[in-house]
């Protein structure tokens, strides 16, 4: 990795180009600058207008958001396992020619991207766009962290590129996606909605529920679909806009692969790493909200107390502990969960802090924790192999981990639940379970309503 002082992307350009013809290689310029404030929406909408593939990510927690516009790689290419893509990814940063003065988490050289549920399934049609892996660097990347805005540029640079042309062509783009004028479009409405085979997803649930309680396994995770038909093609932005306003503790995420968008609000953070200090979340166990102060505190301590949702619950905390422990030192984890409240439910939390060993990183905690028994089960294969054969979902992204790593050893990822697939006017959505030996097929059947109404309600239902 070459740490560069120079500021002038001509000059900076000038100089991969020579890096390029002398190495016979493509170095990937990445240059970061500090711009005036600017709506993360606006920059993802003026992305739309220069057809760029977008990736979104806000955790809205904080004030924090990662914008990507384009595409100046995918880590992913060529790579089948994750342990490939982690190989691809230092081999870019140890060409890379890097230009960012700033130590802000989530500034800089950074990737964004996520993975299908089950790498070992066939992929259907439906999530043909979305490669079983997938991580882009982005041409253009804005941050913003509280009151801070950073623009990063991407350039994969060949040694018959024109510096002058192509620093112009930037410039250009980066005029318009910092145009502060951009219009948001308005949301759209529902036109009808599909509950697909809930009969048959409830009789599966029985099914689950009476393999577990003939001890072939502990916890199974079923989820299913609902089919949301929209008044028109879908906007993303106004979509995103409403999750951020409505789902607290939430991470909202989208990504673009050609015209479908994966996104969503998910509550579940995987691991977040602060260079050598992680963060892992076990969240399971759900109980809806109370219309009063008094039912919800009521609801809650129900929820902390109960023996079907503490059984969901802690098999998730044993797990992420087995695993924390295998890369990491000073795992600390809570004895008792407490109430993780949302907008519409409320989860059993229990957080998880560690120190990084050396030599390992967030891919290799991401390898050993996907999937947690919140979205699998327990025991890891048996589970997966009961939703193989039972569950009528292609998941594809849906549970899987999505988030972002910059190359200062910062990232965080979540599981991408409580998300849909949007295709034109067609959203997909999907909602899951943990099933544990007490699980009624009527009573999982409700909460997965519950966690279908995040991403209902900012459709317009
Ligand atoms: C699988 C999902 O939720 C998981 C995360 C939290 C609580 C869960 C539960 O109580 O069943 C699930 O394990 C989903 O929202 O699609
Ligand atoms: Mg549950």
């Amino acid at each position: 990795m070459i740490d560069v002082k120079e500021t002038s992307l001509k000059s900076m350009l000038d100089r991969a180009i020579n890096e390029a013809k002398n190495n016979q290689s493509s170095p990937l310029l990445s240059m970061t600058k500090k711009i005036h404030d600017i709506n993360p929406l606006r920059f993802f909408e003026a992305a739309e207008q220069l057809a760029m593939n977008r990736s979104f990510w806000s955790a809205t927690a904080e004030t924090f958001y990662i914008v990507g516009a384009g595409s100046a790689c995918d880590l992913a290419d060529g790579a089948k396992t994750i342990e490939q893509m982690e190989e691809n990814w230092q081999n870019l940063l140890a060409e890379a020619i890097i230009h960012n003065p700033y130590k802000t988490s989530g500034t800089g050289l950074l990737t964004l991207g996520g993975m299908s549920f089950d790498r070992a399934e066939h992929k259907s049609e439906r999530w043909k766009n979305f490669s079983h892996l997938s991580f882009i660097i982005p041409e253009f990347i804005l941050t913003k962290n509280d009151d801070s805005c950073y623009l990063t540029i991407n350039i994969r640079v060949r040694e018959d590129d024109h510096p002058g042309q192509l620093a112009e062509r930037m410039k250009r783009m980066e005029r318009t996606l910092l145009d502060s004028s951009v219009s948001l479009p308005r949301a759209l409405s529902i036109k009808s909605t599909e509950d697909v085979a809930p009969s048959e997803w409830k009789q599966t649930v029985k099914c689950a529920a009476d393999y577990i309680k003939q001890h072939h396994a502990d916890k199974i995770v079923l989820a299913r679909e609902l089919q949301v038909k929209l008044s028109d093609e879908a906007h993303i932005t106004p979509i995103l806009r409403g999750l951020i306003e409505t789902q607290t503790n939430s991470y909202v995420f989208a990504f673009e692969r050609g015209e479908d968008c994966f996104l969503g609000a998910s509550p579940e953070r995987l691991v977040k790493q602060d260079k050598d200090k992680v963060l892992s979340t076990c969240l399971a166990g759900t109980a809806p909200r109370g219309k009063t102060q008094k039912e919800d505190a009521r609801i809650a301590n129900s929820l902390l107390h109960d023996e079907k949702n503490r059984s969901e619950h802690d098999f998730v905390v044993k797990m992420i502990r087995q695993s924390m422990d295998h890369y990491c030192f000073n795992v600390d984890v809570p004895e008792k969960p407490v109430i993780y409240p949302l907008k519409n439910l409320q989860h059993l939390y229990t957080p998880v802090t560690a120190t990084l060993r050396k030599w390992h990183s967030i891919f290799d905690i991401i390898g050993k924790l996907h999937p947690t028994p919140a979205l699998g089960g327990v025991p890891r294969e048996k589970s997966l192999a009961f939703i193989r054969n039972h569950e009528r979902l292609d998941r594809g992204w849906y549970g899987a981990p999505v988030g972002w790593l910059d190359s200062n050893f910062n990232g965080e990822f979540a599981v991408g639940i409580r998300s849909g697939l949007v295709q034109g006017d067609q959203v997909s959505l999907f909602a899951g379970c943990g099933i544990v030996r007490d699980s009624d097929p009527e009573e999982e059947y409700d909460e997965t309503n519950i966690k279908f109404m995040p991403m209902l309600s900012v459709l317009g239902g």
